[in-house]
């Protein structure tokens, strides 16, 4: 138990918030542990729109090199950012207990502009966010917003518009959700939303074993359906999809719903199945074929299209 984990993590507060708990449990564990911070595009490159800079994994690529330099041992990711093929060399060591998958609404005091025929501006950088929201409320227009948790805050702070969509888990866990928010029960989330994961080097056995102590089974399984269904729809791209699938214990079945939108949120694609825990390898898989064979695949190009830069 002699060798240091070095735990690669980007710098932001809730990142540095993950790296942490993950850092906790190793040395709960017995494992000596440094976390070494390192800026990632994600937060430097700002004036553009994500998916106009045509990487999915933004957010990842400075860890990846890292990892790959071996200049860190493991990194933690929020998974949702995590693009669905790893880089070769570096696998999913665990990943962590889910915590809640909601996307809630920043307002501020007044939420009257939350109905069907009023006209408000909300502020969002996702896709997937931006064509839910738009599909609800089609008069209203979304504006783009981006950076990390604390300065899309204080963005919408300085702003006029009505709110902003931000995802719970992350605002739980620095602390720092205010009480002016409501639920989007409705809203499906990003595949993987609330998760943690831990990427090792595929050689690196010590910390393999370390690393797997983490693991929590059902997030690891809920989260691999939700990616599987991702990654057989998107062919490469950052369309609007959103997915969650739910564990019930008392009969041993999985509740999935997974969502593909065109970008403008007229158009809608759905899938909700509830199986038998047995059939959960292929779950992702079938229900994004379902959408595929059924109008969903002409989508997906025409939003290839619209998102190739
Ligand atoms: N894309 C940024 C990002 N990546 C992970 C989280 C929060 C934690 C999570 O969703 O798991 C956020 C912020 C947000 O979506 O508001």
């Amino acid at each position: 138990m002699d060798r240091i984990i070095r735990i690669g993590t980007r710098d932001s507060e809730l990142a540095m918030w993950q790296a942490k708990t993950v850092e906790q449990s190793l040395q709960k564990l017995g494992y000596k542990t440094e976390l070494v911070p390192v800026k990632s595009t994600g937060d430097l490159v700002l004036d553009k729109p994500l998916y106009e800079m045509g990487i999915t994994g933004i957010f990842t690529k400075t860890l990846d090199v890292a990892m790959i330099k071996k200049e860190v041992d493991i990194a933690v990711h929020s998974m949702k950012d995590v693009p669905t093929a790893l880089p070769q060399g570096i696998v999913q060591g665990a990943v962590l207990k889910r915590a809640n998958t909601v996307d809630i609404l920043l307002h501020k005091g007044d939420t009257s502009f939350m109905s069907e025929d009023a006209e408000a501006v909300v502020a969002t950088g996702s896709l997937r966010r931006k064509a839910q929201w738009l599909n609800r409320f089609p008069k209203h227009t979304t504006v783009d917003l981006r950076g990390n948790v604390n300065t899309r805050m204080e963005k919408l702070e300085n702003s006029d518009w009505k709110g902003a969509i931000f995802a719970s888990a992350g605002l739980d866990r620095i602390k720092k959700k205010p009480s002016n928010f409501i639920n989007l029960d409705w809203m499906i989330p990003a595949p993987a939303q609330g998760a943690m994961v831990v990427v090792v080097n595929a050689d690196d056995n010590f910390a393999l074993d370390a690393v797997a102590q983490l693991n929590d089974y059902e997030t690891e399984m809920t989260t691999y359906i939700e990616r599987q269904f991702l990654r057989t729809l998107e062919g490469g791209c950052t369309a609007p999809i959103g997915a969650l699938a739910t564990y019930n214990d008392h009969d041993d079945t999985i509740n999935f719903k997974g969502v593909l939108f065109s970008l403008d949120g007229k158009e809608k694609f759905e899938v909700t199945k509830v199986v038998d825990i047995a059939e959960w390898k292929k779950l992702g898989f079938f229900a994004a074929k379902e959408i595929l064979e059924n109008g969903g695949s002409e989508l997906m190009e025409t939003l290839r299209q619209q998102l190739k830069k």
